[in-house]
């Protein structure tokens, strides 16, 4: 039997583990390492910080988290496969590493979020002919 999310350490595994499945993956490294070129050293802690704040209340996050989603839209289009995709990694991830409460709601925030953010983006990205 696996075991839940309970702490930060825990988060840090996922969080890890799932970026370098990412960064692994054709399409979405290509975008998170040439066309974002992320700064790893600095995103991974600021995802720690979310995760912590999602599922444990920590304080440490900071931000309009849908902002660089934007900007990212407007070097290279985001489609709602992009964020299915990246659902799925997450799934796997969280799957392959956990289970237990937390590791079921992890997955659920994940999915309404990836959800609300491929919609507005998709929406944002069609054409509106008048
Ligand atoms: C197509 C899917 C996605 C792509 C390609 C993507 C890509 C990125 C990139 C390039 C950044 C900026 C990293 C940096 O330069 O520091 C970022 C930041 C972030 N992403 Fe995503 N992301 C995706 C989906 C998601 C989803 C579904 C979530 C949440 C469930 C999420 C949460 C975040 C957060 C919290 C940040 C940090 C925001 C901040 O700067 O405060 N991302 N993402």
């Amino acid at each position: 039997m696996k075991k839940d999310l309970e702490n930060r350490q825990d988060i840090e595994q996922l969080v890890n583990s799932f970026y370098a499945k990412i960064r692994q993956n054709e399409t979405l490294g290509n975008i998170f390492d040439n066309i974002a070129q992320v700064n790893w050293e600095n995103h991974l802690p600021k995802m720690y910080n979310f995760w912590e704040m999602i599922l444990f209340g920590q304080e440490g996050y900071e931000g309009f988290p849908l902002r660089p989603h934007l900007m990212l839209n407007s070097l290279h289009q985001l489609t709602p496969q992009h964020f299915n995709e990246w659902l799925i990694i997450f799934n796997n991830t969280v799957d392959e590493n956990f289970e237990g409460d937390k590791a079921t709601e992890v997955k659920s925030r994940a999915k309404n979020i990836a959800l609300s953010w491929a919609y507005k983006i998709n929406f944002m990205n069609q054409e509106v002919v008048v």
